[in-house]
């Protein structure tokens, strides 16, 4: 039933916990675990969350927050997020939870405690995403527990939301390392549609990638896919197939390093069935999907998904409309076009009409496509309006300059 659900294959790290802790399989109760109250000694090589991403800075972070975190406190990451409760994955290490665990990391659903409900109210953003790590406290044998706090995201897929007249970041994916824009090659390949979710790449912080899926369909993908990378200077770009596998090994390999790779791309762009190509199975039959009036199946949710050698995959919605935020991302997405305004006569050239304008001579000796100019100025136009709704907190973490104030968090403040 849960996609989310532990790795198949994995051989098991620990000892199976309900083999030896009293709080055992069938005797679900409402008592706290009594973790004690130091990090688990359990060796990095050992630690079932290693292949979902933990690492020694995360280890770091965890350290720092762990003394003034309540009894039984211990880390976990979030699989699925919902209004008020989230699916985290934790390990069963020492015991901690005992229901059914099998190759060390097991789903709880954890309820928002108090704290985290404060710091929901005072900042949007604190809401859990999936990708999140978070401090939960799980309740013994029950699969269930309290979601405390956000540990600080290292990067984040925000698109910008206006409700009610205010602006807020609603958070698509924590903590990816890699951001792939997906986009199939056929029927045909939307270059603005790509610069667009690059700018969205590029401003969470991740490494941005293109993955050109149904590479298996076009005569010739991979001159489809020099053009491509034409339009997405410093992001690799890689033409894929998930019928036949062709061109997933980049991806493979960064997921077998542990990484998590987010993908963002239209609705049919393909990313259930990649997911599927790299995850290895049918993951999206039998959650996250919604049957439309047409009869087709759409991602609805966003969901972490283990992958059986390591690392997890991120999935997204269908993305129709995404508030845009974070005009620097620009300079990444269009760095070509950077590097020749700095070459302009005026410095605050805006390469319409002025004279000495390097941009508009490359646009006309054909080095610079009139079609990347104009993109580059709708992005922008975009971005500009949208600057002026979007609050500066969020653009704060949107462009990584500055963490979010945690005054929410009293009870037990992060340290720097
Ligand atoms: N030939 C071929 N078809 C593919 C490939 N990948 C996906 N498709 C097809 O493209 C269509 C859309 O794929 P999905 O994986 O559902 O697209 P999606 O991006 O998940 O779409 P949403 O769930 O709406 O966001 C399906 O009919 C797939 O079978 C591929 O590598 N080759
Ligand atoms: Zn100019």
């Amino acid at each position: 039933m849960s996609s989310a659900s532990p790795r198949p294959s994995r051989p098991s790290s620990t000892s199976p916990a309900s083999s030896s802790s009293p709080s055992a399989a069938g005797t679900p109760g409402p008592a706290l675990l009594a973790l004690p109250a130091g990090a688990p000694d359990i060796p990095p090589s050992a630690d079932p969350l290693v292949p979902l991403g933990w690492d020694e800075s995360w280890r770091q972070t965890w350290a720092d927050l762990l003394a003034d975190a309540p009894t039984g406190a211990v880390p976990g990451r979030v699989a699925r997020s919902g209004r008020g409760r989230c699916d985290v994955l934790v390990a069963t290490h020492d015991g901690a939870v005992s229901v059914a665990p099998d190759d060390g990391v097991v789903t709880v659903t954890a309820a928002w405690a108090p704290a985290l409900e404060r710091a929901v109210a005072a900042d949007p953003v604190q809401v859990p995403a999936a990708g999140d790590w978070v401090v939960v406290v799980p309740v013994a044998g029950a699969r269930t527990g309290a979601v405390e706090r956000v540990l600080p995201r290292r990067t984040a897929v925000v698109r910008a939301q206006v409700a009610r007249g205010s602006s807020y970041g609603q958070v698509l994916a924590a903590n990816a390392d890699v951001v792939a824009v997906a986009e199939g090659m056929a029927p045909d390949v939307d270059l603005a549609r790509i610069e667009r979710l690059l700018a969205l790449a590029w401003s969470s912080g991740a490494e941005p990638y293109v993955v050109l899926t149904k590479a298996d369909l076009p005569a010739e993908p991979d001159v489809l896919a020099a053009e491509v990378a034409e339009v997405a200077p410093g992001a690799p770009v890689l033409a894929v197939s998930a019928l036949t596998g062709a061109g997933l090994e980049p991806l493979r390999d960064r997921l077998r390093g542990g990484a998590t790779v987010a993908l963002v791309g239209a609705s049919g762009a393909g990313k259930s069935t990649l997911l599927n190509a790299l995850v290895g199975g049918d993951v999206m039959s039998t959650r996250a999907l919604r049957v439309d009036g047409k009869g087709r199946h759409t991602t609805v949710t966003r969901e972490l998904h283990l992958v059986p050698g390591g690392g997890a995959v991120l999935d997204t919605p269908g993305l129709r409309t995404i508030g845009l935020a974070g005009e620097e991302a620009l300079d990444d997405v269009f760095a070509e076009i950077e590097d020749l305004a700095s070459r302009c006569r005026f410095a605050d050239c805006a390469h319409r009409t002025e004279p000495g304008c390097a941009v508009l001579a490359a646009v006309e000796d054909g080095t610079l496509p009139q079609r990347r100019l104009d993109s580059h100025r709708k992005l922008l136009r975009e971005l500009e309006h949208q600057a002026a709704r979007v609050d500066s907190r969020l653009r704060a973490e949107l462009t990584g300059r500055a963490r979010v104030q945690q005054r929410a968090y009293r009870r037990y403040p992060l340290r720097p």
